[in-house]
């Protein structure tokens, strides 16, 4: 490993992607041959941060369901936390009111989800986040999805529980994220980048701001080590 390139973690929806989700194909080499740790860190389930790596060709190193899922292939540790139970209930009362998840039948945002719920932004926030509340759970709006999430995970403790199976200290990373599931890992994190299309929150907490948005964010947040 090249000794001045730090770790990586990295969003995925916001970051990696466009507003639609589509990942920016030019992230793909530098995910590929960055010579550090590189950690995939989101709110969508495990099947795709796991595909991601997959695809890539890159070593599984996941957060996902911002933080209640952890796996690290190298020590072949799957690390579940958060209250499942209480976010499925919140979803039968939502139901319960005449609400709907948006997600459709099949409904592939939750069908693989571990730990979370997740409602669909053109769903009504207000009585989620009672229902959560009422429940000991917060609703976080990631600009792709509301999170029915425990807030005794984020992707803080995720790269906490990363860097114990790896042995790695979190402020040796670098982050790179957009949106308020990311200020845990940014807090933690040696340098935070938010992209330029990034929420209030995520802008904040961060150390830097990119010029550009999504992938060309990206790129830019990790220039300086590529150089
Ligand atoms: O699933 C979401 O809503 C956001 O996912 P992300 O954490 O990869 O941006
Ligand atoms: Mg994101």
């Amino acid at each position: 490993m090249d000794n001045d390139t730090p770790p990586l973690i990295v969003d995925i929806d916001g970051t990696l992607t466009d507003e639609s989700r589509a990942i920016d194909p030019r992230v793909m080499p530098v995910l590929r041959e960055w010579p550090a740790r590189v950690v995939i860190a989101t709110g969508k389930a495990m099947p795709f941060p796991i595909a991601l790596c997959e695809f890539l060709g890159i070593e599984r190193t996941v957060v996902a369901e911002n933080g209640g899922v952890v796996f690290v292939e190298a020590t072949d540790e799957l690390r579940l936390e958060g209250d499942h139970e209480a976010a499925l209930a919140v979803g039968e009362a939502y139901r319960d009111l005449g609400h709907d998840l948006g997600f459709g039948q099949v409904d592939l945002a939750n069908r693989w989800r571990e730990t979370e719920l997740v409602v669909s932004l053109d769903q009504p926030l207000e009585p989620l986040e009672d229902l959560a509340a009422a429940r000991g759970l917060v609703v976080l709006d990631t600009g792709f999805a509301y999170h029915v999430t425990d807030p005794v995970v984020d992707k803080g403790t995720g790269l906490e529980a990363v860097c114990a199976e790896l042995d790695l200290a979190p402020e040796t990373f670098l982050a790179v994220g957009d949106s308020v599931n990311d200020a845990q890992m940014f807090d933690l994190a040696g340098e935070a980048v938010a992209v330029a299309n990034a929420d209030e929150t995520a802008l904040e907490r961060a150390d830097r701001v990119t010029d550009g948005t999504y992938g060309d964010g990206f790129l830019e947040a990790v220039a300086p080590y590529r150089e």
